[in-house]
C-alpha cells in the first residue's frame, strides 16, 4: 500500500509539475484508489515502447493524438504492412483517466503549452495579452488532455466541404466513419440510425449530473428549442452532454484504438520520440525517411509506402516547412531549402468563446471543489463508475442556437453552448485561473469576491468564425516553439456574432426554471470594460476580447482542396500537393472548422484517411512499391538506424520556446554520427546561445 501509494505520489509529481502543495490532498487521493480501480477493470494493458526499431517500415505515422492513433490502427489491420507511429510525449497516466481532472493536465508534462502571440483585438484579460493553447503531447494527443465532449458537427459542414472540391467528404459519406469508431453505450442514442455500436471509441453520457444541466434543457425548451441529440437528424437545441469515456473513465483514442493492438507483430510504437522533418528526396520529390530524436538519439527510419504526418493542426505546419514545404519567403527567411512552395500554416481557425459569465445560486448544487469529500467522492468513482469524477471536464449541458446573423431555415446554428456548473471561482484560483493565463488583477476584482460560492456558467462559442489565423516558425530549429497567431476578432462580424450569442446565454438564464436555485448574473464589471454600461453590446463585446477563451479546436493549417484552389496543401484523398508518399491526416486538413468540438471529426478524418490509403495502396495498380528508388541513399542505412546523439536539457519542450541554452555541448555530441556533417547556426553564429541565435539546422552528409 505504502509503495503504491508513493508511487502515485511520483505520478502526481512527474505529471504535474505545477500541482501546489495546497492542492495535493486531493488528486494524491483520487489518484491512489484510480489506480487500483484502473487495474481492476481495464482489462487491455498499455502499448509497448519498441526500442529495437527496423530501418524501414512500409509506413511511418508521425503523431499519436485523436487522428494517429486511428490511422496507425487501420493501416497495421493489413499484416503484411509493417506500421510505424512515432510519438512525441510519453504513454496516459492515471490521473488523466479521471474526467473531472481534465483541467489538470493543462501546463503539465503531457501538454505542450503553447501561447498565441500578443494580440489588441482578443485575450486582453490574459496575462501579456495571449491565451495559453494547451496541446497534448502523449500518447493519444489531445484526446488526453480534451473535455471528452463528443460532438460531431453539422451536416452542412461535411456538405460544404464537398462543395468545395472535394469529392467524398459530404456529410452521407462521413456519417458512416462516424459510426465505425463509435460504441455508443447510452441505449436511447444507440438505437438510433445516426450512431454506431460495436466500434472501437466508447461514447456515453456522463452518469452523473448537477440539478443545473436539467433545467438548463428545459430553459432550452422555454425559448423555443428542443432537447435532442444533438449529433442526430437535426443540430439546433439542447442536450446533456455525450461523452468519449467508458465505465466513468476517459477514452482516449490511444486507449481506444492502440491498446488493442500493442501485440501486434507489424506494428511499432516509439514513445518519447520527437520528429525534426520528413527527409524527401529532392530529385524524385518522395518522402523517403522520417528523422526524430528519442532519448538525445538521432534516428533516421525509412518508408517503403508513404509517410502520414497527424501532428496535429500546430505541428503539422512547423514540422511541413522544417522539412521544405511551406511558403517560400517564409521558409527562405530560415534559411530552409523550398522543396515545394505551399500555403502551409495558413488558413488557421479556431473557436473561440466568452468565458467568465456567472450565475450565482443559493443552492448547493453546483461543483465546489471545497465542498466534495474526496473520500466519499473517489469511491463513488472507483466502486460505482459514478459520481462527480466522471463529469467531462466539468460541462455538462450543450447547446447549439441560431443569432440573427445566421439563416434559421438552414438548421445550421452560429453558436455552441457549454454549459458546466462552475465558474472560474469555483476553485478559489487554484487551477482554472491558472490554465487561462487570467491577469490575477481580472480575477481579484472579479472572481476573489465569490470564491468558493455555488455558480454556474453558459459560455458561448463562436461555430464558424470568419478570421483566419496563422502558424509560423519562430525558427529553423524544430525544439522553438512555432509562433501561434490567433488572430481572433480580425474580422468585426465575429465578436459581433459572439455578443449575440451571449444575450441568447442570458435569456437561458433568466428562464423561469432557474428560479428554483435562486440564479443570478454576477453583475460586478470587468475591470477594462466600467466604460461601457454593463450588458450593453459594447459592454459585451469588451468581455469577450478579454475573457477570449480558445475552445481548443484549432485546425485548418494543412488545407484539403482541389488542384485549382491556391489555399490548398493537400488533396482530397489528404495527399501532399507535389510530393509523393505523403499525406497529411488531422485536424489540419479541415478546409473550414466543423460546427462543434473537433475530436469526433478528426477521428472520422482518420478512419477515411486510412481507408483512402488501403484503397489506394491495395486497389490501385499505379500504387506499388518500388523498392529501390525509395530506398534511403545512406551508405548504409541498414547498418544503424541511429544517426547521431544529441543532449538537449530536460526543459527542451516546456515554455514557450526552447531554451536550448549550450550549444557548444550539441555540437560536441553529435561528433559520433557518421551521417550528420555538423550542426549549422543560421544567425548570429558567434552565440553560444542557441535561443538568442534561434535557429540551427541538422546537415546531413547525403541531403
Ligand atoms: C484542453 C483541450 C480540450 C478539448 N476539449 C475537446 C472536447 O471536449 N471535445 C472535442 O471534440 N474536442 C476537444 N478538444 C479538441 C480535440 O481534442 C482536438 O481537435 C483533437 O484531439 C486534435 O487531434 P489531432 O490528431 O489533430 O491532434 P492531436 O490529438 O493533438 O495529436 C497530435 C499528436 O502528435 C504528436 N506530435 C506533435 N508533434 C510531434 C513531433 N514533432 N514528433 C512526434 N510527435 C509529435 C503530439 O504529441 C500529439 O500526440 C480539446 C482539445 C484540448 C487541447
Amino acid at each position: 500500500m505504502v509503495l503504491n501509494l508513493l508511487f502515485i505520489t511520483t505520478v502526481i509529481k512527474s505529471t504535474f509539475g505545477v500541482v501546489t502543495t495546497g492542492l495535493w490532498l486531493i488528486p494524491l487521493m483520487l489518484a491512489a484508489i484510480t489506480y487500483y480501480r484502473y487495474d481492476a477493470v481495464d482489462p487491455e494493458s498499455r502499448p509497448l515502447d519498441q526500442l529495437n526499431l527496423y530501418p524501414e517500415y512500409d509506413f511511418i505515422v508521425v503523431g499519436s493524438g485523436s487522428a494517429g492513433a486511428v490511422v496507425a490502427n487501420r493501416l497495421s489491420e493489413v499484416r503484411k504492412w509493417k506500421v510505424l507511429l512515432i510519438e512525441a510525449g510519453p504513454d496516459e497516466n492515471e490521473i488523466s483517466d479521471v474526467p473531472s481532472l481534465a483541467a489538470y493536465l493543462q501546463l503539465s508534462k503531457l501538454d505542450w503549452a503553447y501561447k498565441t502571440e500578443p494580440s489588441t483585438k482578443a485575450c486582453l484579460g490574459m496575462q501579456n495579452n495571449r491565451c495559453n493553447w494547451p496541446r497534448g503531447r502523449v500518447l493519444g494527443g489531445s484526446s488526453v488532455l480534451n473535455y471528452m465532449l463528443y460532438v460531431r458537427g453539422n451536416r452542412h459542414d461535411y456538405d460544404h466541404w464537398a462543395s468545395l472540391g472535394n469529392p467524398g467528404w459530404d456529410y452521407d459519406n462521413v456519417l458512416r466513419y462516424f459510426k465505425k469508431s463509435e460504441d455508443n453505450r447510452n441505449p436511447y442514442l444507440a438505437n438510433n440510425k445516426y450512431h454506431g455500436r460495436g466500434g472501437l471509441l466508447t461514447v456515453q453520457e456522463s452518469p452523473w449530473h448537477s440539478p443545473l444541466v436539467a433545467a438548463f434543457v428545459e430553459a432550452g425548451t422555454q425559448l423555443g428549442y428542443d432537447n435532442r441529440d444533438i449529433n442526430g437528424a437535426k443540430q439546433a437545441g439542447f442536450m446533456i452532454a455525450q461523452g468519449t469515456i467508458r465505465r466513468g473513465s476517459r477514452c482516449s483514442t490511444a486507449k481506444a484504438f492502440l491498446r488493442p493492438i500493442r501485440m501486434r507483430k507489424n506494428f511499432h510504437l516509439s514513445m518519447n520520440s520527437h520528429v525534426t522533418r520528413v527527409i524527401i528526396e529532392p530529385g524524385t520529390m518522395r518522402a523517403q525517411a522520417v528523422e526524430f530524436v528519442k532519448h538525445g538519439k538521432v534516428y533516421r527510419i525509412a518508408a517503403r509506402r508513404e509517410v502520414i504526418i497527424s501532428a496535429g493542426a500546430i505541428n503539422t505546419p512547423q514540422l511541413m516547412m522544417l522539412s521544405g514545404l511551406g511558403p517560400r519567403k517564409h521558409l527562405e527567411k530560415h534559411g530552409i531549402r523550398v522543396l515545394q512552395d505551399l500555403p502551409v500554416g495558413e488558413n488557421m481557425q479556431d473557436h473561440v468563446g466568452m468565458g467568465g459569465l456567472t450565475f450565482l445560486v443559493d443552492k448547493p448544487v453546483a461543483i465546489v471543489q471545497d465542498r466534495f469529500n474526496p473520500t466519499a467522492v473517489t469511491f463513488q468513482y472507483v466502486l460505482r463508475e459514478r459520481g462527480p469524477m466522471t463529469t467531462l471536464g466539468g460541462v455538462e449541458g450543450l447547446a447549439f442556437v441560431h443569432t440573427p446573423y445566421s439563416n434559421r431555415s438552414l438548421d445550421w446554428p452560429d453558436i455552441q453552448f457549454h454549459m458546466a456548473p462552475a465558474s472560474i471561482n469555483s476553485d478559489n484560483g487554484a487551477r482554472v485561473k491558472k490554465v487561462l493565463g487570467l491577469k490575477e488583477s481580472v480575477y481579484q476584482e472579479v472572481y476573489h469576491p465569490i470564491a468558493n460560492k455555488d455558480s454556474w456558467t453558459i459560455m458561448p462559442l463562436l461555430l464558424r468564425p470568419r478570421s483566419r489565423g496563422s502558424v509560423k516558425l519562430r525558427s529553423a530549429n524544430p525544439f522553438h516553439y512555432p509562433l501561434i497567431n490567433a488572430n481572433y476578432f480580425d474580422d468585426p462580424l465575429d465578436a459581433k456574432t459572439l455578443v449575440e450569442g451571449a444575450k441568447i446565454a442570458l435569456r437561458v438564464a433568466e428562464a423561469q426554471v432557474f428560479k428554483q436555485f435562486g440564479s443570478r448574473l454576477w453583475r460586478k464589471p470587468l475591470p477594462n470594460c466600467k466604460q461601457h454600461k454593463f450588458l450593453s453590446d459594447a459592454y459585451l463585446e469588451c468581455h469577450v476580447r478579454t475573457i477570449s477563451m480558445t475552445i481548443y479546436h484549432p485546425c485548418g493549417t494543412a488545407k484539403m482542396g482541389p488542384a485549382w484552389d491556391p489555399e490548398a496543401v493537400v488533396d482530397p484523398r489528404l495527399r501532399v500537393y507535389g510530393v509523393r508518399g505523403l499525406r497529411v491526416i488531422d485536424a489540419s486538413i479541415m478546409p473550414t472548422i466543423s460546427s462543434g468540438n473537433t475530436n469526433a471529426p478528426v477521428i472520422m478524418i482518420a478512419e477515411k484517411g486510412a481507408d483512402l490509403i488501403k484503397e489506394d495502396w491495395l486497389t490501385n495498380p499505379e500504387y506499388k512499391v518500388k523498392r529501390q528508388a525509395n530506398r534511403l541513399r545512406d551508405p548504409d542505412p541498414a547498418s544503424s538506424n541511429i544517426q547521431g546523439i544529441i543532449t538537449l536539457p530536460n526543459n527542451i519542450t516546456q515554455g514557450d520556446s526552447s531554451n536550448i541554452s549550450d550549444r557548444s555541448n550539441m555540437e560536441s555530441n553529435f561528433s559520433n554520427s557518421s551521417h550528420i556533417n555538423n550542426i549549422n547556426f543560421n544567425s548570429n553564429s558567434n552565440s553560444s546561445n542557441i535561443e538568442s541565435s534561434s535557429n540551427f539546422t541538422l546537415n546531413y552528409a547525403n541531403s
